[in-house]
């Protein structure tokens, strides 16, 4: 059983850099876009420059409904592993920004009754998939969770296409043992380690250890009923 991978987002200032780049996770989320968690591209890249991140950890930057120009721009200062859409990007413009780039792309999907004919639509073209829930009036990094019976079908969806799928909206160290039976790829989380919108150590440290425990416990278990043992 693989482990849950982490994307800790919305780091809004050097601090909150620190904090998620030293919790070890894959991959650290910078917002691009209209949100009171935007960063500015040049000073971003004045706190990357101070900021040793892990050889494998990677920078995820988020986007709504980006211009080319828009991308370029960030690109320019910030060096993004990988271009997350986070509006209704068609996959045109998706094919668009990667080709241009040349970098990994995901596409944030809201859970809807047409969500999974959408995720579809981006078969081929996305690298990966953030399935987010949709609040009036913001994109995203709303603190809201959607039905997580729905899982499973977007689990599903991307095992066939081949890529990572990972669950956003109003996760938390207090529920993400809930979200963790449903074995997604990944988890997306912002809001659920902020408090007064900065990114909490000690909360980041929580969510870590809970999702650590509970994937040594599962692969431990699996062991057991496969009934291998290691030998010395
Ligand atoms: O975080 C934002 O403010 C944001 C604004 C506009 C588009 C996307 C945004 N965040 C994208 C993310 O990947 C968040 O981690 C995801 O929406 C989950 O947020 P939360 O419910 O706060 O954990």
């Amino acid at each position: 059983m693989s482990r849950t991978m982490i994307k800790l987002c919305g780091n809004h200032s050097f601090q909150d850099l620190k904090y998620s780049v030293a919790s070890g996770v894959p991959y650290i989320g910078l917002v691009f876009a209209e949100s009171k968690r935007k960063v500015d591209p040049l000073e971003c890249s004045k706190w990357l420059e101070q900021i040793e991140k892990g050889r494998s950890q990677k920078y995820v930057g988020v986007f709504v409904n980006p211009s080319l120009l828009e991308i370029a721009s960030v690109l320019q200062y910030v060096p993004l592993d990988i271009i997350q859409f986070h509006g209704d990007e068609n996959p045109e413009q998706v094919i668009e920004a990667k080709m241009a780039t040349g970098l990994t792309v995901w596409k944030a999907i809201h859970h809807n009754e047409k969500a999974l004919v959408k995720m579809k639509s981006f078969y081929h073209i996305a690298d990966g998939y953030v399935i987010d829930s949709k609040v009036n009036g913001a994109w995203g990094g709303t603190g809201k969770r959607f039905d997580w019976d729905a899982i499973p079908a977007y689990q599903k969806e991307a095992q066939i296409q081949g890529v990572p799928c990972f669950i956003a909206g109003g996760i938390t160290p207090d529920n993400v043992s809930e979200i963790l039976n449903y074995r997604p790829d990944g988890i997306d989380i912002s809001s659920g380690i902020e408090t007064m919108w900065r990114k909490d150590a000690r909360k980041i440290q929580k969510l870590i250890e809970i999702i650590e425990n509970f994937c040594d416990n599962n692969y431990n278990s699996m062991l057991k009923s496969n009934n291998n043992t290691f030998s010395l």
